[in-house]
């Protein structure tokens, strides 16, 4: 006779259903930080979430980050690299270092870790099959104390201004998994540097997909006490932005989350990618973890 854990086990496949039912055929797109990476076990679990997403009929599109692990590099190769408003100032020899770590080592490793889960992931970034077109990021910051704008110049710091998704499109109808590292070229053949949420955002856009969902490493977007916030409006998110209580690295995240639901991408969630299976709960039973950002 069957254990009260295998009657578990079953039960929560079962509960499964109605899910998968829903995302059936449809595009979700998930954002891997590089804070939520270095873990091998949380890897592996990682893998194989999307891999499972597949196998159930929902096409998965891996947009991945690496914050930490191009700082790591520019230490060891000795490059000074410092942040304003959550972006890297990106100059030429950086710009260099962004693209050999994102597109090259961290790209290859999710896409092998895929694969050995028995996925097929191909590796891309926004230079193949002209997928996403550059330009210099322009933005016009307030100084708080004199009220004096300027224009904030990071250098090889880019947005997606053109979203091509044929070769993503072909990608999936073969029923392949891209992962896709956040640089693009500019017009004059410049590599930019794309914060990976930006771009993540302008892929789900292009797709209409149905769910974006954030990796991170924090359980949410937290108050100003540290408690998660499980649903947040768009005006609130705004409002915690302008009062500070958002800052860093997830301002570009909620910023994005906000544009997506914009274009039509119909639930957006930030969550916690230290959790094992994060994407599978999230997506595939009752409880719903992280913060559901809504209009
Ligand atoms: N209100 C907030 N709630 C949660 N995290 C916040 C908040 N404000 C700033 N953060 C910071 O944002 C970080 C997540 O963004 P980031 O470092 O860019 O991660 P990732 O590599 O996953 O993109 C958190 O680790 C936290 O330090
Ligand atoms: C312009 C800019 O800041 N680009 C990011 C790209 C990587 C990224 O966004 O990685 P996470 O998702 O891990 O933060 C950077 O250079 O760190």
């Amino acid at each position: 006779m069957a254990s009260s854990e295998q009657h578990n086990h079953a039960h929560v496949i079962a509960q499964a259903l109605p899910y998968m039912q829903r995302y059936d055929g449809r595009t979700v797109v998930v954002k891997y930080g590089g804070h939520a990476m270095g873990d091998a076990d949380l890897g592996r679990a990682f893998a194989r979430d999307i891999t499972l997403m597949r196998q159930s009929g929902v096409h998965p599109v891996v947009v991945h980050g690496g914050g930490p692990q191009i700082g790591k590099m520019l230490t060891r190769l000795g490059i000074v690299s410092e942040f304003k408003e959550g972006l890297r100032v990106t100059d030429k020899a950086t710009v260099e270092i962004v693209e050999m770590v994102l597109a090259g080592s961290i790209n290859k490793e999710i896409v092998q870790a895929i694969n050995a889960e028995g996925g097929r992931a191909v590796g891309l970034c926004g230079k193949d099959g002209n997928m996403v077109t550059a330009e210099k990021l322009r933005r016009t910051i307030v100084d708080p104390d004199s009220n004096i704008e300027s224009v904030l110049d990071l250098g090889f710091v880019g947005e997606p201004a053109d979203v091509n998704p044929t070769v993503l499109k072909l990608v999936l109808k073969e029923d392949l998994i891209p992962v896709i590292a956040p640089v693009a070229p500019g017009p004059d053949g410049e590599t930019y540097n794309i914060n990976a949420d930006t771009f993540a955002g302008a892929i789900a856009g292009s797709l209409n997909a149905k769910r974006l969902l954030f990796l991170t490493d924090v359980p949410g977007v937290l108050d100003k006490e540290g408690n998660l916030i499980k649903q947040l409006t768009v005006a609130k998110a705004r409002e915690l932005i302008a009062n500070g209580t958002i800052s860093g690295g997830m301002i570009p995240k909620v910023e994005t989350c906000i544009e997506a639901l914009d274009q039509g991408v119909e639930g957006v969630v930030i969550l916690d990618g230290k959790v094992a299976h994060a994407v599978l709960l999230e997506l595939f039973t009752d409880h719903g973890v992280g913060t559901l950002i809504r209009p």
